[in-house]
């Protein structure tokens, strides 16, 4: 199987942050959610990943292309991207980027846009400067959705929606990717949605990549552990991903396999994973 994505050793250094050799793979037809704290480096590896900013090192390949090749531009039409800043002109109307979009992508489906304007209900003829931030980010969304693009890049793309938007955006997420061999790359703060989405999550901490795994056996790996601090003291410490001790003794993250028959353990969520992990890295 191809990969929509690989990324090998990218590094990108500012004064007091480094993306330190960030390599992961993101096969084609899935859908991948990247997970991080503010200022993990989310936002600049996707920056990184359209060679919008520079890298100080390492390698990019989209949709079988290196991003540094002077063809990349060609590939370009061929990933759907949504920022933060969704980067259209605000004087205009959804109708006019309609107009604008037409002359920018080759395979612009100004019917499919339409389409989806009806579907997220948004006003054809309102200047874009006065729609809400939830609006913005909808019309985004439409728009990458409209050039058939093969790789969906979204940073942030939910975060301003409301529950019920959410959802029926991560059925068209869903349904963008079970047509053909179309793949996702996602970043949010909102855990719950990507481990409804998703199925690779990458999680960065402080520009480390913590883990990229499939959800399935992260959830598989992992189980919470409730017992007595001797209890736990007495398992391997290899086992023990991160902790918390409460009044009654200890939560742990830990790995199934280790853990003897017995013991008080249940299913961990992807958020759990994450906390988990990351009170069991800081503490290195
Ligand atoms: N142009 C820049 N110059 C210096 N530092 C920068 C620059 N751009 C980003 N950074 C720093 O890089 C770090 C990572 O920022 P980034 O925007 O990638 O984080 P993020 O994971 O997207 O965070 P958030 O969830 O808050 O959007 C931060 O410490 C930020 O201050």
């Amino acid at each position: 199987m191809m990969n929509a994505l690989e990324i090998t050793n990218l590094t990108k250094e500012y004064k007091d942050f480094k993306l330190d050799k960030v390599s992961l793979k993101l096969p084609s037809g899935c859908i991948m959610g990247l997970i991080g704290e503010n200022g993990a480096g989310k936002s600049t590896m996707i920056k990184l990943i359209m060679d919008a900013i520079k890298r100080d090192s390492g390698e990019i390949i989209i949709l079988g292309k290196d991003n540094r090749s002077d063809d990349f531009k060609l590939t370009k039409e061929d990933i759907g991207i949504v920022l933060d800043d969704i980067g259209f002109p605000e004087i205009i109307t959804a109708k006019q980027l309609n107009a604008i979009m037409k002359m920018t992508y080759q395979n612009w489906e100004e019917e499919t846009y339409f389409r989806y304007i009806a579907r997220f209900s948004l006003p054809e003829k309102k200047p874009i400067k006065d729609y809400s931030r939830g609006m913005k980010m909808k019309l985004a969304i439409a728009a990458a959705m409209s050039h058939r693009a093969r790789l969906l890049i979204l940073d942030e793309a939910t975060s301003g929606l409301d529950p019920i938007v959410r959802d029926e955006i991560l059925d068209i997420f869903l349904e963008f990717t079970r047509k053909e061999e179309h793949s996702i790359l996602i970043s949010s703060h909102i855990v719950s949605d990507l481990e409804k989405l998703c199925d690779y999550i990458a999680f960065l901490h402080k520009g480390k990549l913590i883990f990229c795994e499939e959800k399935d056996r992260l959830l598989e790996t992992y189980v919470m552990l409730h017992c007595k601090k001797t209890e736990l003291n007495a398992l391997q410490l290899s086992a023990v991903k991160g902790k918390r001790e409460n009044s009654y003794g200890v939560d742990a993250l830990v790995e199934r396999k280790k853990v003897p028959r017995g013991m008080n353990v249940e299913n961990a969520s992807i958020e759990d994973i994450i906390l988990f992990m990351v009170k069991g890295v800081d503490k290195q």
